[in-house]
């Protein structure tokens, strides 16, 4: 199976900037991409892995070795395009086979304009990479007819050690939306598909720093419209659209540049509105509140790591996708750790102390991944539902 596959495909050059070398096969557009390096270990959910915003310049490598095999289709799309800077597997199975299905993962790639690189080594470029840390690469899809030489394989190196670093880069304004917007979709249901909010309760202005679309549904689900806003948009024009909750979103890049959304967002949570943080909306919280980020040797990517409520005691498997954290040492008095890693004891989510505010690092909203975590949706909503009844009985006594 792998042999007439490898006859069939383009050869391609996988170089990391420390000038280690794989070859495999071209299994999307032909070309160059560049981006840092990492791996993720969810056994599905390739498409929304590639949708995923918050992987805008990093190139990201499967673990699960069979990818493609239940081809792609128009629901499972976390943004309206491939964020993703480049995919690298192990195996491509010659049969894609879904219900759903409408187009082949190459494909999808291809109209993607994604360079792609299958028949890799995954397990050996995992174990480099857990070792050695996240590193910048280069993939070169060779074109039919291509043969690799030693001037591409040198050229891919010399590209990979080019690539700029994710330490210090701002790319949630980039990935971000430009116009405002309004979202009412709600979560997918077998045989029904997405449905539409048409009886809001609160309304939720939600910072697009990247964000994936089942977040949104997922808030949406449980009574609110939304107001999508771009990633720059300033605290007082927030408050103008009368939100009854603030949502930071997930986004790619490093947190610490992000000056224009910590500053709003400290602003915002000392007006009192509830507010929820996600991913980088979890790091720009904790920045906000005075707490400090710092980049991880090769971050979290899966859909299996335990994470531990330090509220209860109870362990949830949930969706990951960073590789910056907040340090525990720089917490401020009114930032409460909430959740941590197991895997490495990191921190995972956060509380403050004296507004309804919270946050959590991991994806809640999974997709993929298992819903356990799923209950910080339902803690945003009771916020906003404490809130609102506050607001009312203050107002009419
Ligand atoms: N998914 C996210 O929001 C990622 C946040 C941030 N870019 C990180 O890598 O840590």
């Amino acid at each position: 199976m792998l042999l007439s596959l490898k006859g069939s495909f383009p050869p391609a050059i996988l170089a990391l900037a420390d000038g280690t070398v794989f070859q495999g096969n071209s299994i999307g557009a032909a070309g160059s991409t560049t981006g840092e390096v990492v791996f993720n270990t969810a056994m599905t959910g390739y498409q929304e892995i590639l949708t995923d915003p918050s992987y805008c310049q990093q190139i990201v490598t499967l673990t699960y070795p069979h990818i493609g095999n239940y081809g792609v289709n128009g629901e499972d799309i976390e943004a309206d395009k491939i964020h993703a800077a480049g995919l690298i597997i192990k195996d491509l199975p010659l049969v894609a086979s879904n219900f759903r299905k409408t187009a082949t993962l190459t494909e999808y790639l291809v109209s993607g304009k994604t360079v792609a690189i299958a028949n890799i080594d995954t397990r050996k470029l995992t174990r480099h990479l857990r070792t050695h840390g996240a590193q910048n690469g280069c993939i070169l899809g060779l074109a039919e007819g291509e043969a690799v030489t030693q001037a591409l394989i040198d050229k891919a190196i010399a590209a990979a050690k080019a690539a700029p670093s994710m330490s210090g880069l701002d790319l949630a304004k980039v990935v971000s939306v430009k116009q405002t917007y309004e979202w009412t979709e709600t979560e997918w249901k077998l045989g029904a598909g997405y449905g539409v909010q048409i009886t809001p309760k609160f309304h939720v202005v939600a910072f697009d720093y990247g964000v994936k679309k089942n977040i949104l549904r997922m808030i949406a689900q449980r009574g609110a419209r939304i107001t999508v806003v771009p990633a720059q948009t300033p605290a007082a024009d927030v408050l103008k659209l009368k939100p009854d909750g603030i949502f930071l979103a997930n986004g790619p890049g490093d947190p610490e540049p992000c000056d224009y959304a910590i500053s709003a967002v400290k602003e915002l949570i000392e007006t009192g509105i509830p507010t929820f943080g996600i991913c980088l909306g979890h790091q720009i919280m904790a920045l906000a509140s005075g707490a400090k980020t710092f980049k991880m040797k090769f971050g979290h990517h899966g859909a299996n790591h335990p994470v531990k409520d330090l509220d209860n005691g109870r362990v949830s498997i949930t969706s990951q996708n960073h590789g910056f954290a907040v340090d525990e040492k720089s917490l401020p008095a009114n930032l409460r750790p909430t959740h941590i890693s197991l895997f490495d004891n990191t921190l995972q989510g956060l509380a403050r102390t004296d507004k309804p505010a919270f946050c959590f690092q991991g994806h809640p909203e999974a997709s993929p991944g298992p819903h356990d975590i799923g209950y910080l949706f339902d803690r945003f909503t009771a916020l906003m539902e404490k809130n609102k009844t506050e607001k009312t009985e203050k107002e009419n006594a």
